[in-house]
């Protein structure tokens, strides 16, 4: 399998190791979005220490570490060998970055800061005494998105000053779908993300599955597969207490948006205890909160909405959890039969829209619409809801979506519908902005839609079986 995007990334790791001084980097983002893989295809053909922590105690820890570093500096590995302390092993380490680049992976960085809380002070004392000298490049790597920003990044860290950069890892987008299934249909490949969302982990899982429902029978309803157990396994891997974590997520599968909801949908006492799960599971990068793409201060909002991160999650509480005792029983086919095709279309509905959003992020980069969308996202008020709005920088212009997953081709009425919606968000702007209309559909548009859009500069139309299969949409 070839590596698929991460330009950004490992641009960003090369200028930083091009700069040839001594760096201490910070990359992080929820479980199998694929940290690891990243790193080590930057690390190919350089010169590098990569090291995986767990929760083995600290002694083996330090003295696999220790090998590691003995590897590299003598090009075999000393069995038994260990180095008496951490901060003698540190010092080693930009011993060897003295003369040459180095590059140090210390991954899965939290266990080890779990094992031995002094881990960041010893490393920041050898980095304030040598490291920053040499041509080390160090690069701590951890899942836990609430630990690395607090424990690592934070001000209270010993580490506070001495990063030289951070990177959140996001998920893949939409247009990466093709790097793992080229030459499936768009409309497949919109299919496939509604149910898999963009972590590397679990698009691999399909790689060789060319009809998405029998994949869904064979790597999703299976008892014992990887993806069958995995909302689960990512819970128990990180929490104590799993427990409340998942009934919180189930609430929101099931469409609770609100934290009093919530609570009592997830059999909570309090929503003091149901916020602080909820927070600790965004930490985990599993769920967002949502605000209307208007709101200027998201963080102080109280129109705040929770929803799950991950399209799979997603698809997991809809479709397994609930079933999960006929799935026991290895009736995989009639779930997927009774259960899931019958639904499936309407469970696309909001991953298209999160495609749609996307694609418009896209074309506003590439400056193919009428402004650049300096705030996107969608928006509601009591009464009224838009799957996207753009706003230009200035707020002189907007654009308004609507994203229908629909069998039947998008009419003029759906247009309509639109113009009179756009109605209610006007109010929040200091003066009327100019208003673009965009359609997305799954199957086209009316001939009549169609004539009018070709009069109108204001009306975009796109459709979803046209989204390139390269992956450039
Ligand atoms: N950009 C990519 N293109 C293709 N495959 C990828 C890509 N990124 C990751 N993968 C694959 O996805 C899987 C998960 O990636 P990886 O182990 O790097 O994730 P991670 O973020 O380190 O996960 P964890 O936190 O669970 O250790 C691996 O099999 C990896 O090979």
């Amino acid at each position: 399998m070839t590596f698929v995007n991460r330009k950004a990334e490992l641009h960003w790791l090369e200028e930083a190791y091009k700069s040839g001084r001594a760096q201490l980097l910070v990359l992080y983002g929820r479980r199998r979005v694929g940290k690891t893989e990243l790193l080590r295809v930057f690390c190919r053909e350089k010169r590098h220490v990569f090291f995986v922590a767990d929760l083995a105690p600290d002694r083996e820890q330090l003295a696999a570490f220790s090998q590691r570093l003995w590897e590299q500096a003598y090009g075999q590995a000393e069995t038994g060998f260990s180095f008496p302390s951490w901060e003698a092993a540190f010092r080693f380490m930009g011993g060897l970055a003295r003369q040459e680049r180095l590059i140090v992976v210390l991954d899965e960085f939290p266990y080890l800061m779990e094992t031995n809380p002094a881990i960041p002070s010893i490393l920041q004392k050898v980095w304030d005494e040598e490291l920053r000298n040499t041509g080390i490049l160090c690069i701590l790597c951890g899942s836990y998105v609430g630990v690395m920003e607090r424990e690592v990044l934070g001000y209270k860290s010993a580490l506070y000053g001495r990063r030289t950069g951070q990177y959140l890892i996001e998920p893949l987008h939409f247009h990466d779908m093709a790097g793992f299934f080229p030459g499936r249909d768009p409309i497949w490949q919109v299919e496939a993300y509604a149910v898999l969302g963009g972590v590397p982990a679990y698009l691999l899982e399909f790689i060789d599955e060319d009809d998405l429902f029998a994949g869904i029978a064979r790597r999703v309803l299976r008892r014992g597969t990887f993806l069958y157990e995995e909302p689960r396994f990512l819970l128990m891997q990180e929490l104590r207490e799993p427990a409340n974590y998942f009934a919180v997520l189930r609430a929101i599968a099931h469409g609770k948006t609100r934290l009093n909801e919530i609570t009592q949908a997830a059999g909570l006492h309090d929503r003091s205890a149901a916020s602080r799960y909820l927070d600790i599971l965004r930490d985990m990068g599993l769920i967002k909160r949502l605000v209307p793409v208007t709101e200027k201060q998201p963080q102080k909002s109280r129109r705040g909405i929770y929803r799950l991160q991950d399209q799979f999650l997603r698809f997991w509480f809809r479709f397994v959890y609930p079933n999960r005792s006929d799935l026991e029983e290895g009736e995989a086919e009639r779930v997927l039969e009774t259960r899931i095709k019958p639904h499936f279309p309407e469970f696309v509905g909001p991953a298209f829209k999160e495609v749609c959003r996307q694609h418009l992020r896209l074309l506003g980069r590439r400056g193919k619409l009428p402004f650049y969308p300096y705030r996107l996202g969608s928006w509601w008020d009591g009464q009224n809801e838009l799957d996207l709005l753009a706003i230009s920088e200035d707020e002189a212009a907007i654009m308004v979506g609507e994203c229908k997953w629909w069998a039947k081709p998008v009419g003029a009425n759906v247009l309509s519908e639109l113009q009179q919606k756009a109605k209610a968000v006007l109010p929040h702007f200091q003066r009327p902005p100019h208003v673009y209309y965009a359609l997305f559909a799954r199957n086209g548009f009316t001939e009549e839609l169609r004539e009018m859009a070709a009069e109108r500069h204001d009306l975009l139309l796109i459709e979803a079986s046209k989204f390139h299969s390269s992956g450039d949409l």
